[in-house]
């Protein structure tokens, strides 16, 4: 694959959910190409479509109209998916879970744990490694979230509203784990958030309103 060929590209992808008068149409023709390395922001208020947005690109929803095309490359394990909120197994231990991707993979357990504590350690979650899901903050478990895909080692990154339910210090430090996560693996970021200064800190920012994805801003 040339090294710089997109990793998914919408043109014209729309998703609507049910039919007829209950129609809702989440996201209308929306244009977007992620490429490696990207660090995008997708910022709108609640209900302007970016959760669905991001399913599209994750292949969690099929357009409604339209096309999303994953580069032939992009395998279901190259995409690491970070959801809002507790997304942790509550019976594993943060290690465990950490892990979790790994050995699901099939890579060896003693190997998957040693590449849990690293990616826990780099977002600074390793004295969390043996606790459970319930002894440990909102913040910590998103961190946790952060490493698990950093283990992972993915070529893409989504994440929905990471930061959401956190207060602005915590969702500082989410989002430098999640940064820490792609710097670390070269892999692109898409984050969608509706905290403009959670969307400043990446390098660039597309709005959504209403279902619509607004042209670009420009890449800061
Ligand atoms: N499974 C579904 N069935 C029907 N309607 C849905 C479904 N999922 C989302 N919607 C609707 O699609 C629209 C976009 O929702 P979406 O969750 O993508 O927005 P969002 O910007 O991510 O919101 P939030 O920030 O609150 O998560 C909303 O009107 C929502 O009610």
């Amino acid at each position: 694959m040339p090294p710089d060929e997109p990793l998914v590209v919408c043109r014209n992808a729309a998703l609507t959910f049910g039919r007829g008068p209950q129609a809702v149409v989440a996201v209308h023709g929306a244009e977007l190409e992620i490429g490696p390395g990207d660090r995008l922001a997708v910022v709108g208020p609640s209900g302007s479509g970016k959760s669905s947005l991001l399913h599209l690109l994750a292949g969690l929803e099929q357009p409604t109209t339209g096309t999303v095309r994953r580069a032939a490359s992009l395998g279901p394990y190259d995409i690491g998916l970070v959801f809002q909120g507790d997304s942790l197994i509550p019976a594993l231990s943060v290690a465990e879970n950490t892990a979790l991707p790994l050995v699901l993979a099939g890579r060896p357990e003693d190997e998957a744990r040693q590449a849990a504590l690293a990616a826990l350690a780099l977002v600074d979650a390793a004295d969390l490694a043996d606790r459970l899901p319930e002894e440990i903050s909102g913040g910590q478990a998103q961190r946790v979230a952060a490493a698990r895909v950093l283990a992972q080692a993915p070529r893409l990154i989504l994440a929905d509203e990471p930061t959401g339910r956190l207060d602005h210090t915590t969702g500082a430090r989410v989002l430098d784990a999640l940064l820490t996560a792609a710097d670390h693996t070269g892999a692109a970021l898409v984050v969608t958030t509706h905290d403009p200064a959670i969307a400043a800190r990446l390098t660039a920012r597309r709005t959504m309103r209403d279902g619509r994805l607004l042209a670009p801003e420009g890449v800061s």
